[in-house]
């Protein structure tokens, strides 16, 4: 299976890897007349050693399409792929394993144990996993990061901008196949997110890291190799070399002007229900 997201360079992955894939990814919450379908029958791969953005209006799947391909949430059908893993189907305990050794996370609002130091959240998943690090990847890592001297800092010790690249070293830490980030500059002043998404970039760029982050902010888009846009728990559209003015510009097709507004007939109708490549 191929899909937009393989198919366009620079989004492509190296050789044809890639580090996820769902396949008629579908995901309801509820039932009957209540029922919500928040990822409806989604094809995408996400190209190893890139940074993907996902984008799209205020409920439109984002974060569970997200949480469907880290395994952090169960599918309704449809199966996903973490590399070579079939991950649809694996008991709840080989789940937490496979995160935990082979996914790292970001999330808006860090998730950084507070009585622990820096060091000390930078290692947990893997003290908890009783795996010893890299050291010299660690220590890559946090050199990169600009973290050496703040090691011993308690997260209220640190910035916001600080402590969200200590959860960046975190989910870098054991040298995972594939991080997630969920809005990690939400909480940022711009300074602080272009410093976070400069480290993200040179992840993918320096050290090989494959990212997909999800974004309401076309400039944090702008860092990645590939937008992908969702609407109505579809994906509708994508943008390979993305920079924030054409970001927008692509949020103008959207009635209102805005992604937030899109309405689903409009976007089924562009997209004829499934992904289409961008045509410029
Ligand atoms: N646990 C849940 N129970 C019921 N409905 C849910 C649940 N989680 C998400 N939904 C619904 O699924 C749809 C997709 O939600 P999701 O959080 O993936 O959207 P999103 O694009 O990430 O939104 P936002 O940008 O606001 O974070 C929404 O209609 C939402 O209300």
């Amino acid at each position: 299976m191929s899909t937009p997201a393989a198919q366009h360079a620079p989004g492509r992955a190296p050789n044809g890897g890639v580090a996820a894939r769902a396949h008629g990814l579908t995901k309801t919450y509820g039932s009957g007349e209540t029922a919500v379908i928040a990822l409806d029958s989604v094809d995408v791969d996400i190209a190893r050693g890139r940074f993907t953005a996902v984008m799209g209006p205020s409920g439109s799947g984002k974060s569970t399409l997200m949480h469907c391909l880290a395994g952090l949430d169960t599918v309704s059908a449809g199966q996903v792929w973490l590399g070579d893993t079939e991950i649809t189907g694996l008991r709840e305990r080989e789940l937490t394993r496979l995160r935990r050794d082979r996914v790292g996370f970001m999330f808006q609002s860090f998730n950084l144990i507070p009585t622990l130091t820096a060091a000390e959240n930078i290692t947990l998943p893997m003290d908890i996993a009783g795996r010893k690090p890299d050291q010299p990847w660690l220590d890559q890592v946090i050199d990169t990061l600009g973290l050496r001297g703040r090691l011993t800092h308690r997260p209220a010790q640190l910035s916001g901008g600080q402590q969200q690249r200590v959860a960046c070293a975190r989910a870098l830490a054991s040298r995972p196949e594939l991080i997630f980030a969920d809005e990690p500059t939400g909480n940022l002043d711009s300074r602080a997110g272009l410093e976070v998404l400069g480290f993200l970039r040179g992840a993918v760029d320096d050290l090989g890291q494959t990212v997909v982050m999800v974004t309401h902010d076309p400039g944090a888009a702008a860092h990645s190799d590939l937008v992908l846009f969702l609407a109505d728990g579809r994906i509708v559209d994508e943008m390979a070399r993305p920079t924030a003015e054409a970001v927008l510009e692509r949020m103008r097709v959207f009635p209102g002007g805005s992604p937030q507004a899109a309405g689903p007939d409009m976007v089924r109708a562009r997209s004829g229900g499934d992904a289409v490549a961008r045509e410029d």
